[in-house]
């Protein structure tokens, strides 16, 4: 055997310890879901104040910085340098898109909220689509056609199951947000939650994910149903997670231990520094490498939280407000970050089986 081909086949197996390892940590990272709709269940919903802190600590607890390397993951996974040029292409997309989702706020915010809610159901799908194939190995996930149902499945059980399952709490968000912008806007939205709205969404939700879940049935032979167990167990556990615990609580678990690890483990196979700690099991060091990579958009980000903050016109005064003005700066961040990830996909394949 040559020297290369030794490389390359110790290449491959140190990277399916990479994967597996982290596969491993997505399970650990899930206990906190599973504890919050197991304790809601037993004893019910924990005071509003308590179910706004997990997405208190996104802020520097995994959601915020998930996105803070976005500047370093394509020359990463190409293995190319990361140069000025590369950096300049990302600053410019951000502060292109960013602000030109800034002024859509702005002046419709509530278009702007129901682009959000279909900008995270897209980027949320397309996290765990990535996670169901690199860490769970869906090879019933073949086609495009089933991935993009997926993709549908995956982003609608975060945006979708608290509309039809917590309808007040999810207006009281919405308003929150729009008011921000407009006092008398968030009316519009009403009837979103109307009860023949959510029945709809219900059915026709239902629905999708029983055909997606019976597709991937029927592309496995006996034998070989794992990966499409997991999937399922995973589809039917955040149907029943978000359908028990109160969105706020909900999404911020999700957020934080859900959609963000996932994107940081990816973040970490991508980079040779972080991805070999992660082989030999020092998961610690590669945490510390990835909080040192994302600490300085971190601090960007935080910085532009501060910009929304001064240019909302309804100075935030109560805790619901400074929600809305926090998800409104995840809102214009994650446009450009989802074209980012989309590059990321390109580069790893996910949409051309
Ligand atoms: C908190 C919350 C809501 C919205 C959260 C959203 C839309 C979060 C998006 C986060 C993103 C895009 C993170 C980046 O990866 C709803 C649904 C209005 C309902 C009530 C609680
Ligand atoms: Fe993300």
């Amino acid at each position: 055997m040559t020297g290369d081909a030794i490389d390359r086949r110790t290449d491959v197996r140190a990277s399916v310890e990479g994967r597996s390892r982290a596969a491993r940590l997505t399970l650990w990272f899930g206990s906190p879901l599973a504890v919050a709709a197991v304790a809601t269940i037993a004893f019910g919903a924990p005071p509003l104040v308590y179910q706004y802190v997990p997405l208190a600590l996104s802020v520097l607890v995994l959601g915020l910085p998930h996105g803070a390397v976005d500047h370093l993951v394509v020359p990463r996974a190409r293995d190319d340098p990361v140069t000025p040029r590369s950096l300049a292409f990302v600053g410019v997309l951000y502060l292109l898109l960013g602000s030109a989702y800034a002024l859509v706020w702005v002046l419709a915010p509530v278009a702007a909220f129901v682009l959000f809610i279909l900008v995270t159901l897209v980027h949320w799908g397309q996290g765990d689509v990535y996670a169901l194939l690199e860490f769970v190995g869906a090879d019933h996930l073949e086609t495009r056609a089933s991935r993009l149902l997926t993709l549908l499945v995956r982003g609608g059980l975060p945006m979708l199951v608290p509309l039809v399952a917590f309808p007040a709490q999810y207006a009281f968000v919405a308003e929150t947000i729009v008011e921000l912008f407009d006092p008398g806007a968030a009316t519009a939205l009403e009837p979103l939650f109307e009860p023949a709205v959510r029945a709809a969404v219900a059915v026709g939700f239902g629905s999708l994910i029983a055909l997606s879940l019976a597709l991937g049935f029927c592309r496995t032979s006996p034998g070989e149903r794992r990966p499409w167990l997991a999937d399922a167990a995973e589809t039917l556990g955040l149907v029943g997670y978000f359908a028990t615990v109160p969105p706020i609580l909900a999404i911020g678990l999700y957020f934080c231990f859900w959609h963000s690890l996932r994107h940081v483990l990816r973040t970490m196979l991508v980079d040779p520094v972080a991805s070999a700690a992660l082989e030999r099991g020092a998961i610690r060091a590669a945490f510390r490498r990835f909080a040192r990579d994302a600490t300085p958009l971190t601090v960007a980000a935080l910085a532009v939280l501060v910009g929304i903050w001064l240019v909302v016109p309804r100075t935030p005064a109560t805790v619901p407000d400074v929600l809305a003005v926090y998800l409104v700066g995840i809102a214009v961040l994650t446009l450009p970050h989802v074209v980012v990830v989309s590059l990321l996909d390109r580069e790893e394949g996910i949409w051309s089986p």
